[in-house]
């Protein structure tokens, strides 16, 4: 099915991953950005690439899509309104590719269909339309009628679609990939290194072993092995030069996620009454931390 005109709202590291995809995959991209740049470069370990993406500023330049991709950070959503109302016409699928597990709550003002989707990738936006892509993307999406055809959408692309019966489960579990590396490099302001440190790898099982408990209480059907694994291997698969999106955001001086990702984990540990002492303590200092642009680790 290729030809389809795809919309990627927000231009950082995941718009610039799947505006890449799309474009491999035979689409016309269209990006909905807030900072307007010439030209989109995707950096791989495989070379450079220049992707040929239209690039809108405004609502009021988009025509007719066939797709929307969701791209922003989750708090950054309510300032996208203005091209979530314009695309949002009752037919357009919207796929909202996003950390933590509120996908469909935060576009719940959104009529037509939505497919909430996790992205499994190391992006970075180093300056406006320059992206580096440091591994292989997959993405997982709830099996159904919408995820089929999103695997459709993207087949060509490079990038692995998996569709999942457990959406809940895959949510929760990708939560684990980012609970203790996302918090820990903002913290530390250093790069996935940080992790192989011993201690830092004690805090980082201590965090995850946390998590699974509130995970399962919100119906997740994760277990210890599964924490063990996201520390082993999935962390240990990406390269330690690859950072993670929180970081970029305290270096950047911008708004950090960690409401949604650690700050969602603690409000439902309250909720279960379960103690997560040591995600509270991250979530304390991620909040007392001033935006001040930082040097890039
Ligand atoms: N980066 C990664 O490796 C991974 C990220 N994720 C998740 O994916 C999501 C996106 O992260 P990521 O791409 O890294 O984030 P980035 O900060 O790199 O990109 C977000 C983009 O959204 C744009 N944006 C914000 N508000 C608006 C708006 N009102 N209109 C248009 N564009 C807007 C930003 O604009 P501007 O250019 O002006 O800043 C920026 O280009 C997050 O939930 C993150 O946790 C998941 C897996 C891996
Ligand atoms: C897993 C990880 C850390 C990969 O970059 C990520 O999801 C993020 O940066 O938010």
């Amino acid at each position: 099915m290729a030809g389809q005109r795809i919309a990627v709202i927000g231009s950082g590291g995941i718009g610039g991953v799947l505006a890449e995809a799309a474009h491999a995959a035979g689409h016309q991209v269209t990006m909905c950005v807030r900072t307007p740049f010439e030209k989109l470069t995707v950096q791989t370990p495989d070379g450079t690439e220049d992707i040929p993406v239209t690039v809108a500023t405004d609502p009021s330049e988009l025509g007719e899509v066939d797709w929307a991709l969701l791209t922003t950070k989750v708090h950054d959503v309510p300032g996208a309104a203005g091209w979530l109302r314009e695309l949002d016409d009752g037919r357009t699928p919207l796929v909202v590719v996003q950390n933590g597990v509120e996908h469909r709550e935060s576009v719940s003002q959104v009529s037509g269909p939505v497919l909430p989707a996790l992205i499994y990738v190391g992006a970075e936006r180093v300056e406006p339309g320059h992206v580096v892509r440091r591994s292989p993307a997959s993405v997982q999406v709830p099996r159904g009628d919408l995820g089929a055809r999103f695997t459709a959408l993207l087949e060509g692309s490079g990038v692995r679609i998996r569709e999942t019966e457990d959406f809940r489960t895959a949510a929760w579990r990708k939560m684990l990939t980012n609970l203790a590396p996302n918090p820990i490099t903002a913290l530390t302001l250093r790069r996935l290194d940080v992790l192989a440190d011993p201690d830092v790898r004690e805090l980082s099982a201590g965090v995850l072993t946390e998590a699974i408990e509130v995970a399962r209480a919100e119906g997740a059907d994760l277990t210890q092995d599964d924490a063990e694994q996201v520390l082993g291997d999935y962390v240990r698969k990406m390269p330690p030069t690859n950072g993670t999106s929180m970081l970029y955001d305290r270096v950047a001086g911008l708004p950090m996620e960690h409401e949604h990702i650690t700050g969602v984990l603690v409000r439902a540990a309250e909720r279960h009454h379960i103690d997560v002492p040591l995600n509270r303590t991250l979530l304390t200092l991620l909040r007392a931390c001033r935006p001040a642009r930082l040097p890039a680790p």
